[in-house]
């Protein structure tokens, strides 16, 4: 980025990128962690890994593993990965890895689940953080509406007395055009991510949410539809069959 004067003032240091993949994969339903899961002849976090170094802009990865598979994934890491233990929540599992990034200047927060995330879209983050934001988002328009909605059991008096048999009642209807769905990897100045993590009184579901809560702004970078979050079996069948057809034409290539 230049300035006005001609300064040029794009950011140089250590990009640290972390994988949690310390989940169960319970949506899955696969009896095993998720991250270990097999997609198209690769795990999930082989993939993730694969995908943080082929951007070029990621000097080194730590994943996040649950704890029972420490050992047995220390022994086949490949160059500039390091592997830490996890914890029962993804707080908790983001919180281990920020631990072995101490010498970043700039960290990634990337889910093993988010397995084909294309490289051009980790470059964005990255060029958004260089160019000078301390928090950056990739996101996506949000194509269904969105209610939100309350559970009448539970609600506040001045319901009817007939609704309170479980129902959920609609709320709200937010303006769609001001909502965005929110991929990883989630790019952070690296003292933000810790001040934030340092004042987290409870869990968040993403990084951003606890960087927003120390008054930080988060820039928003487009998205892609490939960095999808492999949740149920339906998305491991859409990631499984798009891995298989990308090999596939990566072989007819290579034949030709
Ligand atoms: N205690 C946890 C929970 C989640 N994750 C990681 O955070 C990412 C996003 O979480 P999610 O997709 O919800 O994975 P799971 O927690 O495994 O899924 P589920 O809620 O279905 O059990 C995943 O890469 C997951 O492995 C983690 O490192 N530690
Ligand atoms: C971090 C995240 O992927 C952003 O969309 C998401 O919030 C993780 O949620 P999960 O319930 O842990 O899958």
């Amino acid at each position: 980025m230049t300035t006005e004067t001609g300064v040029n003032t794009a950011r140089s240091g250590r990009v640290v990128a972390l994988v949690p993949a310390a989940g169960r994969g319970e949506r899955l339903g696969m009896n095993m962690p998720k991250a270990f899961v097999d997609v198209a002849g690769q795990t999930m976090i082989a993939r993730a890994v694969r995908g943080l170094l082929a951007s070029g802009v990621v000097d080194h990865v730590v994943v996040v593993v649950p704890s029972e598979m420490l050992e047995s994934v220390a022994d086949r890491l490949p160059d500039r990965v390091t592997v830490a233990a996890g914890g029962a929540e993804r707080t908790d599992s983001v919180c281990a890895g920020l631990d072995q990034a101490r010498d970043a200047d700039f960290v990634l927060v990337h889910d093993a689940a988010r397995a084909l995330t294309p490289p051009e879209l980790i470059r964005r983050v990255v060029d958004a953080l260089r160019a000078g934001r301390r928090a950056v988002v990739p996101v996506l328009p949000v194509s269904d509406t969105v209610k939100e909605v309350e559970d009448v059991t539970v609600a506040a008096e001045g319901h009817p007395a007939g609704d309170a048999e479980g129902h959920v009642c609609v709320v709200h209807t937010p303006d769609r055009t001001r909502l965005r769905a929110v991929q990883t990897p989630q790019g952070f100045d690296a003292s933000v991510l810790h001040a934030a993590y340092d004042a987290a009184a409870d869990v968040a579901t993403d990084d951003a949410g606890l960087v927003e809560r120390i008054g930080e702004t988060v820039t928003c970078v487009d998205g892609d539809p490939l960095a999808f979050k492999i949740t149920t079996p339906l998305d491991l069948l859409l990631a499984s069959t798009l891995a298989a057809q990308d090999s596939d034409a990566h072989e007819r290539g290579a034949a030709r």
